[in-house]
């Protein structure tokens, strides 16, 4: 198959209540990094009006960071065939990116600094809290290293076999625990899940969460290729690997940023939250 026969379909959770913080820039650069290679992109808004045939189309699935409240009415909206649809599609292995709000509704539950809590959808073995309105937000830089197994393989691969970080930004009051979800990687600075375990994000099928923003695809773009390569193959049933772009901007990003944070890749440095 030559590229302009593929077709690759973004399902975009919430584009109005959960774009807080800058997430649509993932949406963005999926679309832009799938054009420039010649494939056709739709994005498919999964919204109030969405229905559960929508959720099915999604090829790929982004989801942004909210507030407590947006949160609360997502998961009004999100129940009954919507919520299985989105649910099968992850249990089915169509990658995702999840971003703060969204890893908290994926979970069991997200207790909000006012209010009762919101029932999550359980797909994530995980559960959020909010610790109280007297505590400080997490708010940074966030330097990953990707540990989960399969992820941290293909992205070393990617990399030319360098160990994979994951350079972006949090900002967060809710603090996560996971149950059986492995991790997306550990901290090596900032606050990740909790800033106690050390661990960060999670990764589920091909579904990765995460706690930064930045948008988190602009200084990790390998990010970006590794959910479009992992759409179109799971698509198409076909071993397709995608062509190269030149990144030299993002990657002297990443590493500006290192420098400038002073980090000392072999030493972590987890921000206690007390
Ligand atoms: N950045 C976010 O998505 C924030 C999520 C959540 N409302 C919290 O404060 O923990």
């Amino acid at each position: 198959m030559n590229n302009q026969e593929l077709e690759l379909n973004i399902g975009w959770l919430y584009p109005q209540l959960m774009s807080t913080y800058g997430d649509r820039g993932n949406v963005i650069l999926i679309e832009k990094r799938s054009l420039w290679r010649g494939y056709k992109v739709n994005i498919i808004p999964l919204d109030q009006n969405a229905t559960a045939a929508d959720i099915c189309r999604a090829d790929l699935i982004v989801g942004g960071g909210a507030q407590d409240r947006q949160q609360g009415i997502v998961m009004q909206d999100l129940q009954g065939k919507k919520a299985d649809a989105l649910r099968s599609k992850i249990e089915n292995g169509t990658p995702g990116i999840f971003t703060c709000g969204s890893p908290q509704i994926l979970g069991h539950y997200y207790e909000p600094v006012i209010g009762q809590r919101i029932q999550g959808l359980g797909i994530l073995d995980l559960v959020s809290v909010h610790p109280g309105k007297n505590t400080q937000r997490c708010i940074g830089n966030l330097v990953v290293e990707v540990t989960a197994t399969l992820l941290s393989e293909d992205f070393k691969e990617m990399l030319g076999g360098a160990t994979p970080y994951l350079v972006g930004f949090e900002n967060h009051g809710g603090l996560t625990k996971l149950g059986t979800t492995e991790a997306l990687g550990k901290v090596v600075y900032g606050v990740g899940n909790n800033g106690k375990d050390g661990t960060e994000g999670a990764f589920y099928r091909n579904s990765i969460a995460t706690y930064s923003h930045g948008p988190l695809l602009s200084k990790n773009p390998f990010v970006a290729d590794w959910l479009i390569q992992t759409a179109l193959r799971l698509k198409y049933e076909q071993p397709i690997s995608l062509s190269t772009l030149n990144d030299s901007l993002a990657m002297k990003g990443r590493q500006v940023m290192l420098e400038r944070l002073g980090i000392n890749l072999s030493t972590p440095v987890v921000l206690d939250k007390k």
